[in-house]
């Protein structure tokens, strides 16, 4: 290998702390300045040059080259780092680097484009992409609905990228073993297409016959390249990411984040309430407003937990209310989405019907005791909204999740205040420390980065053939006890500078269930051990 070819291969390149012998060895001597870093020392200089970034914007720039320089240091330094850099590096400025993509581009960051146009280039992408590497872990979009800012074709493919990166810095996942994967199927952002800077394919989407074939294929080949694949599926529109999670989770290990790892955290933050106020799930009525991808993934995981702990089916469906951009949603509505079928409601048993478009009126008629908010419809959680849902119970739950920060349903000050700190509020993006009445209500990050790479981990880790519902169960479970229920002002969830605890937890529980299911396949029959033997450390 030619020198600058290693120096420029982020997996292989050590920068200023190549040894003597090392650039002996390799041909790198006098290519490099004379003094021999160690990693603490790229680390400390590093984050000084990231300080004198004045711009969210430019901070992420600024680590992005690092990433793609230096892939060992910069997990260091995000390690050092991790609740600093994380809304820089992962939401919500992620979101901002997505809008402008096609603009500001200067790197590929080993990621692999997929063309809807193209499907003989499937095995050629993924091989050029992947290298020699052996690929465990793929993060595969197809960017129609990133987080809560729409579709943005080619340019989604830093949410693959951003995943991942959490995925190495919360689980240790080697980052040599990790593909981001976009499929570009084209956008229907007119503003992209009328872009004549915009990377990706200048048509509208594809859908249908075509698309599922397309995705038929890259999922058959990416299985057939790398046999021990994860697959993961992020911010898909809603009208596929159901459906493509339900076709292939009964045949291959596969995971949507949007549907499953938002279902885990949220029921992990609904667990964190109740263990405060000690009340139990199955008294609880739940109202999802926003009953996409997420909000009916949080809903049938809520759902199935209100079974496990003794209702009927039927029963616990009496529980939850779904509003979308109909209102309250009714059987008799021709537009609901298989996932939203099962929670809609008979119009006549409503009085007024006619007024369960507002959500006031909703909380008020139905008297929910949670309230979790997966619509993208940015202050839709008044004043008004927050006074009803604590004239129904002395504690309501209210996570406000949307992301980015310009989509959230309320601000955790505003929850907090508006329900003088009577709620339990988590949002998506990091919100710190609200101070009120002279309480610290330090506020959950109700994302599923808290538990997707936990999960991730513990799949590799057990080599599980499937993830099932019991896994993903196993999974909420074990974000409890890792907080104080007692101390005035406590999250509902862990914070995230425990995330690597917290992830741990998460992946020996879901190895443990997938060994009891008799889906493990790992050698390795200890399952703490083959968690801890799989975790990746940065260091040279
Ligand atoms: N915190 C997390 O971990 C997390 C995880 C996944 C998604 N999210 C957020 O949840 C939001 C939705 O994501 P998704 O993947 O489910 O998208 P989606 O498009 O599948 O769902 C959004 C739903 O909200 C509905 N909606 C839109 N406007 C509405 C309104 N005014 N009133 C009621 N409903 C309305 C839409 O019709 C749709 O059904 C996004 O902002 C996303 O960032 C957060
Ligand atoms: O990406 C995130 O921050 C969480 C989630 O997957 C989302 O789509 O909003
Ligand atoms: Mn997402």
């Amino acid at each position: 290998m030619r020198a600058h070819e290693i120096l420029n291969d982020p997996f292989l390149n050590k920068g200023t702390a190549f040894t003597m012998k090392e650039r002996q060895e390799l041909g790198l001597v006098g290519l490099l300045p004379p003094y021999v870093q160690t990693i603490e020392e790229q680390a400390k200089q590093t984050y000084q040059h990231y300080l004198m970034k004045s711009s969210d914007l430019e901070k992420r720039h600024f680590l992005m080259e690092i990433f793609n320089t230096n892939r060992t240091l910069f997990y260091y330094l995000f390690n050092q780092h991790i609740v600093e850099f994380n809304p820089i590096v992962y939401d919500p400025t992620i979101a901002e680097t997505i809008e402008n993509y096609s603009h500001l581009f200067v790197d590929p960051q080993y990621a692999a484009y997929l063309d809807i146009n193209h499907p003989e280039n499937i095995e050629a992408t993924l091989k050029n992409a992947a290298g020699d590497r052996k690929i465990r872990l793929i993060v595969v979009t197809d960017a129609e609905g990133i987080l809560g800012i729409g579709d943005w074709g080619t340019q989604g493919v830093d949410i693959s990228v951003g995943k991942l990166m959490v995925y190495t810095a919360a689980a240790g996942i080697d980052p040599s073993c990790v593909l981001p994967v976009v499929i570009d199927a084209g956008t229907n952002r007119k503003t992209l297409l009328e872009d004549d800077l915009y990377l990706g394919n200048h048509h509208e989407r594809v859908y249908g016959e075509t698309y599922y074939h397309f995705v038929d294929q890259f999922v058959a080949t990416a299985e057939g390249m790398f046999p021990k694949l994860y697959l993961h599926w992020e911010d898909f529109g809603r009208s596929n990411a159901a459906t493509l999670l339900d076709k292939y989770k009964k045949e291959i290990p596969t995971f949507n984040d949007d549907i499953q790892g938002t279902g885990i955290v949220v029921l992990g933050g609904i667990f964190g309430s109740l263990d405060i106020t000690g009340e139990k799930l199955t008294d609880q009525v739940y109202l999802c407003y926003g009953g996409g991808s997420a909000g009916a993934g949080i809903a049938s995981r809520v759902h199935a937990e209100m079974i496990s702990e003794g209702l009927t089916e039927d029963e616990a469906y009496q529980h939850f209310f779904m509003m979308d951009k109909q209102g309250l949603l009714f059987d008799d509505m021709e537009d609901l989405t298989p996932a939203q079928k099962p929670f809609a409601k008979k119009r006549s048993d409503f009085a007024n019907a006619g007024d369960m478009h507002d959500l006031a009126t909703v909380i008020k008629t139905v008297n929910a005791t949670i309230l979790v908010g997966t619509s993208t419809d940015a202050g839709a959680f008044t004043q008004t909204v927050v006074k009803a849902m604590c004239q129904n119970t002395q504690r309501p739950v209210i996570f406000p999740i949307s992301n980015p920060t310009k989509k959230l349903e309320a601000t955790a000050k505003q929850v907090i205040e508006w329900s003088d700190g009577k709620a339990f509020v988590a949002t998506g993006v990091p919100s710190g420390t609200i101070q009120y009445n002279g309480v610290d209500y330090q506020i959950g990050q109700a994302n599923n980065a808290l538990i997707y790479p936990g999960l991730g981990l513990g799949m590799l880790a057990s080599e599980a053939r499937l993830l099932t519902d019991e896994m993903i169960g196993a999974a909420a479970h074990s974000l409890s006890g890792l907080v104080d229920p007692g101390q005035p002002g406590a999250p509902v969830l862990p914070p995230f500078e425990y995330v690597a605890k917290v992830s741990i937890k998460v992946a020996e529980a879901v190895a443990k269930m997938a060994q009891e299911q008799g889906l493990a396949q790992s050698k390795e029959k200890d399952m703490e051990k083959a968690v801890r033997d799989m975790k990746w450390y940065p260091e040279y």
